[in-house]
């Protein structure tokens, strides 16, 4: 079902600033929805206004064109349909997993009922596990449960706060995947809560970067790292770096950086540019040079901080075969690609 947030806002009894200001999105029927920010972000906080757990200070929530919440109303959590995964998974540990899955599929007979707790655990690939029990469960399957006993009821909408935290970083990509592949087979609308770009760009047909309680962009993943809205959403995603950036007096179409000259025109009133580590260079023609600060190995690339004549600290790529000590020089290059250029980063990302 598709999910319409608008001008949605979530004040805090006692808290100066509301943890969800003025956000306005739309979820179409059939696709996943991932919001993603730093810790206090207000995510947690959306989501539960979702489900119908926190009152609505300004703004609605609608449901397939249906109001569900706004001030002064709001249909209660149990009637609206949706299915919650949460990262604890809330199993009952002293029920099996037919009848933790079973839970929410009262009201059906008890032959349907089990015809559909073993339909979805089939789904969730733990066909045939329904008399064991949580603790004898890994914490994947344990998570795949929580998603069953979610789906099991048919929601018109799933909703997932941190599923994969309590999991290993190799497992929790496998079953990002699993999920994204499961949801998509069952058709099922899902927003999911999540700090973790990886898992982001994973999951989501749409992602919505907070920061502060604002929306910065809603917008697929290649649109985020290569349109960002904002100049949080350029920094937020994909390690991106703002350098300062002025208009050349003396060459119309070009910019001067603390990384030298680039060619690209600076729009009015913009003041600095994005660049990513990959589009900073080893060359050794280049008068540049650069402090090398810090270097770790990341299996295809050295990945090296690196503090510029100017003072400014940057990231960049370098191939492995690369030796420079720390404290050596460097000499760089800037080598955007698609320009992106901002003002003041500070006032774009508030
Ligand atoms: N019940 C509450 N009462 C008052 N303030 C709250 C409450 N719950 C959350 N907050 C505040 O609202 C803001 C948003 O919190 P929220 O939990 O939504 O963020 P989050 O992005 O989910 O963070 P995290 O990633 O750390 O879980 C924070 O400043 C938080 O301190």
């Amino acid at each position: 079902m598709q999910l319409t947030i608008d001008s949605l806002s979530v004040h805090y009894a006692g808290q100066t600033a509301p943890a969800v200001q003025d956000v306005s999105l739309s979820l179409p029927a059939g696709q996943i929805g991932v919001l993603l920010g730093p810790s206090g972000c207000g995510k947690t906080t959306l989501l539960r206004a979702v489900a119908g757990l926190e009152t609505v200070s300004a703004g609605s929530i609608a449901l397939a064109g249906e109001v569900i919440s706004r001030p002064g109303y709001a249909v209660a959590p149990e009637q609206r349909r949706m299915g919650m995964v949460f990262q604890d998974y809330a199993l009952f540990p002293h029920l099996d997993v037919g009848r933790n899955v079973a839970f929410g599929l009262q009201s059906l007979a008890k032959g349907e009922r089990q015809k559909r707790v073993a339909e979805v655990l089939e789904l969730v690939g733990l066909g045939g596990l329904e008399g064991r029990y949580p603790h004898e469960l890994s914490g994947g399957q344990q998570q795949r449960v929580a998603l069953a006993r979610a789906l099991a009821p048919r929601p018109q909408l799933l909703l997932l706060d941190e599923p994969f935290s309590n999991l290993d970083a190799g497992l929790r990509d496998r079953l990002a995947q699993e999920l994204r592949d499961i949801l998509r087979c069952h058709g099922t609308t899902a927003l999911l809560v999540t700090h973790d770009q990886h898992e982001a760009f994973a999951m989501g047909d749409r992602i919505g970067v907070l920061y502060q309680g604002r929306l910065q962009q809603w917008a697929d993943a290649a649109t985020l790292y290569r349109e960002p809205a904002t100049a949080f959403v350029a920094q937020f995603i994909g390690q991106g770096m703002l350098v300062p950036a002025l208009q050349d007096p003396s060459r119309s179409g070009w910019m001067q950086t603390p990384l030298g000259a680039i060619s690209g025109p600076l729009a009015a009133g913009d003041s600095c540019l994005l660049l990513r580590a990959h589009e900073i260079v080893h060359d050794a023609q280049s008068p540049l040079q650069a402090e090398l600060l810090h270097k770790a190995f990341r299996g295809s690339h050295w990945l090296y901080t690196l503090r510029l004549p100017t003072g400014e600290t940057v990231l960049a790529e370098m191939p492995t075969d690369m030796t420079h000590a720390v404290g050596e020089r460097v000499a760089l290059r800037a080598q955007p690609g698609q320009l992106v250029t901002f003002s003041d980063p500070v006032q774009k990302a508030a």
